[in-house]
């Protein structure tokens, strides 16, 4: 999503907000099957019960959160790995680009790491696109190898820490099950139904692979190329 329709769409929601929120109380069935996001933050704002009670800012910054957070990676990870299968056609799928390169941390207590002090209160930021590549933990690193996690019993769920495309601990992606989704579902469609080759003259070699600097690593070329439905081949 460009950064101009992210702002326009969080100013809608902003006014939304503001015009739809008595609405919304007043007229929103009260059980939780018909509410959606925004019901239960509102809801949980009126009934003030929460340990660390939140007002409006908290809900845009939330939901701004789950725009910028939720649609990026999930389509740099569909890009990237079209990308890759174009460049090996032997391979279906590997998470060698993890959108989200680096993880910010706040460091609560004084620390010496390798020599060097983090005071208290430090912004930290864990490069994991760094470790999901450092050849003292991953064979030929830079190789996109899908097998590899054939023969290794890997959690992507936080609990090891040379692969963690979904981050770690008590600020692990709230999103990972519809990550996953939003990522596996248009992905086996897109390669079920159509048979994808690069347009005349072009050759996966000179795919520009170079990564955006920012928080989704995407791909900075846009990705054109030929899809051809199966039925027609
Ligand atoms: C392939 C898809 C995705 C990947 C690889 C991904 C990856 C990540 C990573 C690495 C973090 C940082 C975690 C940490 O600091 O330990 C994160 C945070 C977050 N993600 Fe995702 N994400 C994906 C999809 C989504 C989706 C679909 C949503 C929402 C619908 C979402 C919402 C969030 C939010 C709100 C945070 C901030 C959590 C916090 O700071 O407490 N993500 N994500």
């Amino acid at each position: 999503m460009c950064y101009r329709s992210l702002i326009d769409t969080y100013v809608d929601f902003e006014n939304e907000l503001e015009k739809d929120e008595s609405y919304r109380f007043q007229y929103a069935i009260q059980d939780f099957g018909s509410e959606d996001l925004v019901d239960v933050f509102l809801r949980a704002k009126e009934e003030g019960q929460l340990q660390y009670p939140i007002d409006d800012n908290n809900i845009k910054a939330v939901l701004f959160d789950m725009f910028t957070a939720g649609t990026d990676t999930s389509t740099s990870t569909v890009d990237w790995t079209l990308v890759e299968l174009l460049r090996h056609p032997r391979v279906m799928a590997k998470r060698l680009h993890p959108p989200a390169p680096m993880l910010p941390r706040a460091c609560i207590d004084e620390h010496v790491i390798d020599g060097y002090t983090i005071p208290a209160g430090s912004m930290v930021m864990v490069n994991i696109w760094a470790m999901q590549r450092d050849p003292r933990y991953w064979k030929d690193p830079e190789t996109f190898e899908p097998e590899r996690f054939e023969n290794e019993e890997l959690s992507f769920l936080g609990s090891d820490f040379k692969y963690m495309p979904f981050g770690i601990g008590r600020r692990i992606c709230p999103g990972t099950t519809f990550g996953l989704a939003a990522v596996e579902s248009p992905l086996s469609q897109l390669l079920y139904h159509f048979d994808w080759k690069l347009p005349e003259g072009v050759k996966a070699e000179d795919f520009d692979m170079i990564e955006n600097i920012g928080n989704t690593a995407s791909r900075i070329q846009n990705l054109h190329v030929v899809a051809t439905p199966y039925e027609k081949l």
